[in-house]
């Protein structure tokens, strides 16, 4: 007689209700994106007038080519820069403390062992690196010490050259406007620090041997950038100021009517302070008292007069040059200015439109007190000073860069693309090998192709089970056969 097996029908049903189970479930996943866990990245940009703290986030499982850099949280240091700090390093580093507590908050726990950590310094450290060597070591030992405190991985804090400062806002602006990945005309960066300035771009015809120090050659997702990139130091907004002033106080008088400031404006200034930087050191007067009167005169074609003698037009050895006898090939394209050129712009209302009479009309310089009660949320050094650097950046662009009113149309005065415009991006995007020299030919699996993939092979396990299962019975028959 046929012997049962008693397993055979209670087994089949199993393995077609996990079969199916199974099948379900991978189409209903199919739907849903796969969890992305986040990679996190900190620079730290310790600029002349203040350090600023970036954390950077992307995810983590895709491909580097693909995945989007997007800045997850910033904070202002307290206080000025770390270069101001030479008298006392320990406390650049104390200064630090708190946004670094801020970025232990803002990354989670789990991933602070794998984040890297950057600190670049720029042209308030360059100054004092020249003038005192000994002080600008201890400032970065201070540093050091304090960034080491902290459970990121920490990669190191260094001067920028001017020339990397210069590339990487390049680098940020274009990357931020998705200029580059996808091969589209770039946009030049103009960069206005308090210490030092930069300009940066591709120019349509460009003979690097004429100034190799000028050059920085990219090869970004398969496409060549030959940029041209200068950074002027004491070209900053705060260093502009002082050398204004030194050029004003050059027979060490007791008071000076400056043309760049408002009417009633009169502050008391220390000589020593003044020329105490080495953008000015050299001029200070061999007589003069212990302080001067600073007063404001208001007179825009006075104040161009004064700033234009900041800048030597005369020697140039090259086809061309902006000023102080640097190589120069003319402005190209589309420029995004920002840092300084953004935030005078903005509160100057110049970030559209563009012409002498505009600015004249706009500086008339009011009086200083009418302006504090008008922007009473302002600080008010920024307020006494929005003239003399509206009439600074006018300068610099026209006379110094030889922007006309055609290419000034196309300059864009912005803070941010979706993160801040400046060199941290740019910096970390390079130290992270984030952008790839090549595109890549194919890309990786689609989560779909991968689910399909599983089901596919779930399914021909399904049916070699159900195959067994016959072959057994069968098996079982015939041994149980007459
Ligand atoms: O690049 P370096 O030269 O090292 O300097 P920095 O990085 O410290 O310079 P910033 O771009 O932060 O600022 C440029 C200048 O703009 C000033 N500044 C900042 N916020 C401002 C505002 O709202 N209005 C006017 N000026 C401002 C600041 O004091 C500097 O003099
Ligand atoms: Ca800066």
């Amino acid at each position: 007689m046929k012997e049962k097996n008693p397993w055979h029908k209670p087994l089949t049903i199993i393995i077609t209700v996990i079969g199916v189970i199974a099948i379900v479930a991978l189409v209903t996943v199919a739907e849903i994106p796969p969890p992305v866990s986040a990679q996190y990245g900190i620079v730290l940009d310790a600029g002349s007038s203040h350090t600023a703290l970036y954390i950077y986030k992307w995810p983590a499982e895709k491909d580097n080519n693909t995945g989007r850099i997007e800045q997850k949280h910033s904070c202002k240091v307290k206080g000025k820069g770390i270069s101001s700090y030479a008298a006392v390093p320990e406390k650049a580093g104390m200064s630090l403390t708190e946004c670094m507590q801020e970025a232990e908050m803002q990354v989670p726990a789990w991933r602070h062992q794998e984040t890297p950590l950057y600190l670049g310094a720029t042209a308030g450290m360059r100054l004092l690196n020249m003038e005192n060597r000994v002080a600008s070591d201890k400032v970065f030992e201070a540093v050091e010490k304090t960034l080491q405190r902290f459970p990121f991985s920490y990669q190191g804090a260094r001067i920028l050259s001017g020339q990397e400062e210069g590339a990487f806002g390049w680098v940020t602006v274009n990357y931020l406007d998705d200029r580059l990945k996808q091969g589209l005309q770039t946009t030049g960066a103009l960069d206005l620090g308090g210490a030092s300035t930069q300009i940066s771009f591709v120019p349509r015809e460009y003979d690097i041997s004429e100034s190799p120090s000028n050059a920085v050659a990219f090869r970004l997702y398969g496409n060549y950038y030959n940029l041209y990139t200068h950074s002027f130091l004491c070209y900053g907004k705060d260093q502009a100021l002082r050398m204004a002033l030194a050029h004003q106080t050059q027979s060490g008088p007791i008071t000076i009517s400056d043309p760049c400031f408002h009417p009633d404006y009169s502050v008391t200034r220390n000589y020593n302070t003044l020329y105490d930087s080495p953008c000015v050191s050299e001029r200070k007067p061999k007589v003069a008292p212990l302080n001067f009167i600073h007063t404001g005169e208001g007179n825009f074609l006075q104040c161009q007069e004064v700033i234009k003698s900041l800048f030597n037009f005369k020697s140039c050895k090259y086809s061309k040059c902006s000023f102080n006898g640097i190589f120069q090939p003319p402005v190209q394209g589309s420029f995004g200015a920002f840092s300084a050129y953004y935030f005078v712009m903005n509160f100057l209302n110049l970030t559209d439109v563009f012409s002498a009479l505009c600015i004249d009309n706009i500086l008339t310089f009011k009086l200083v007190e009418q302006i504090k009660k008008l922007h009473s949320d302002i600080n008010e050094k920024y307020l006494a000073e929005y003239c003399f650097s509206g009439t600074y950046i006018l300068t610099l662009l026209t006379e110094g860069y030889n922007f006309n009113t055609e290419t000034f149309s196309k300059i864009k005065f912005i803070k941010e693309v979706s993160s801040d415009a400046g060199w941290t991006l740019g910096y970390m995007l390079n130290l992270t090998n984030m952008i790839p020299a090549e595109t890549k030919d194919s890309p990786p699996l689609p989560h779909a192709g991968y689910v399909s993939i599983v089901t596919v092979i779930v399914l021909l396990l399904f049916i070699l089970c159900v195959c067994r299962c016959v072959w057994v019975k069968g098996h079982l028959t015939l041994s149980n056969g007459p």
